[in-house]
């Protein structure tokens, strides 16, 4: 399969790309930026994995696309401390729909993964900028969300003493992708009352998790590394899915209207178009949402869905403005 990734040069997308070409699913990696894609592609092309690299300019963007199956986006500015994502949005916001519009017009069947911040708001302009080319199909845009559930796993594990890599049916994380959006969501609910106290604290750790990376990388970035693992985690769920096994659970925003099951979620939630829930993915594609995970929500989880919500509604609503301009 072949995998474009935007913005492979920066401090996430030279570690994504670097898992990417260990992935024997990839037969093809694209790896593309406005600077020093040759160099990265040319040094992981010596990598004894069977994939092909190559790397790509602007010049060249459409050859970096054509017959993507999936093209992953790290590409834009990340914070420095005293910013917020939305901060972000200057910037970034015309990056993902110059881009988002590149893929539309030469891979329009992709899985686009998302990861630009403030990816509250870049969804929802990738998804429009689509929609404005008569280009979409809504499950096959995903905003990455995983290393909110990296951090929840993390966090819980260290607070319950249990084994880090055995988390995943332990805790998930739904919402958005900032602050208090990010809701994670504890399976057991006997686990929030084993925190006690300590229950908010963990809460706020998975909400402020990329602050805590920004103030220790003090002025030389975000989250990189754990990011490109994330990145990797969720890439690679859709490309099992894209080689036809059952895949689901994983957590991603997504334009609820467009998928299974969104329409309830909406109307559960109201006011927001788009949220973060685990998914079921049909060849790489999002075909459903699972809303049962609302239904069982502890009377503390509720209450941080509602605050997300109240967010979200602005975040997303900035987006869809940008995409739309006047339009809207
Ligand atoms: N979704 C998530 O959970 C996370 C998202 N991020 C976000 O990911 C983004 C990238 O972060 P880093 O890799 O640390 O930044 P970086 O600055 O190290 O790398 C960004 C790369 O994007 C490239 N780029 C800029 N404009 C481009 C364009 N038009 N086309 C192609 N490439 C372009 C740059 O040349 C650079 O190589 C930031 O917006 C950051 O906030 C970061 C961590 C977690
Ligand atoms: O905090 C940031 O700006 C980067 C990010 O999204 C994260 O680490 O979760």
């Amino acid at each position: 399969m072949k995998v474009a990734i935007v913005g492979a040069s920066g401090g996430i997308g030279q570690p994504l790309s670097l898992l990417m070409k260990l992935n024997p699913l990839v037969t093809d990696l694209a790896l593309y930026d406005i600077r020093l894609a040759a160099g990265v592609a040319k040094d992981l092309s010596h990598i004894s994995t069977n994939s092909a690299c190559h790397g790509y300019t602007p010049q060249t963007i459409q050859e970096a696309l054509q017959g993507a199956q999936v093209v992953i986006v790290p590409a834009g500015v990340p914070r420095k401390p005293g910013m917020t994502r939305d901060d972000l949005f200057k910037i970034n916001a015309g990056i993902v729909k110059g881009i988002v519009s590149s893929i539309g017009q030469y891979a329009p069947q992709a899985r686009i993964l998302i990861i630009s911040n403030p990816v509250n708001s870049t969804v929802p302009i990738a998804v429009e900028t689509l929609k404005s080319m008569g280009k979409l199909q809504p499950g096959n845009v995903m905003g990455v969300t995983t290393l909110d559930c990296l951090r929840a796993e993390t966090f819980l594990a260290e607070y319950l003493h249990k084994d880090k890599t055995a988390m995943s049916d332990e805790v998930t994380v739904i919402g958005g992708h900032s602050g208090s959006t990010i809701v994670p969501v504890v399976s057991n609910k006997r686990s929030i009352d084993k925190l006690g106290s300590q229950y908010g604290e963990f809460v706020h750790r998975v909400q402020f998790g990329g602050d805590e990376v920004v103030k220790a990388k003090d002025g030389a970035g975000s989250a990189t590394l754990s990011m490109a693992f994330a990145g990797y985690r969720f890439a690679d769920a859709v490309l099992r899915s894209l080689a036809g096994e059952k895949v689901s659970g994983f957590p991603t925003f997504v334009y609820l209207p467009g998928v299974a099951g969104g329409r309830e979620v909406q109307r559960a939630l109201g006011k927001v178009d788009y949220f973060a829930l685990p998914v079921v993915l049909q060849k790489g594609t999002v075909v459903g949402v699972d809303a049962s995970i609302l239904s069982n929500l502890s009377k503390e989880e509720k209450g941080l869905v509602e605050e997300a919500v109240r967010q979200l509604v602005g975040n997303i609503d900035k987006g869809k403005r940008f995409a739309l301009g006047s339009k809207l």
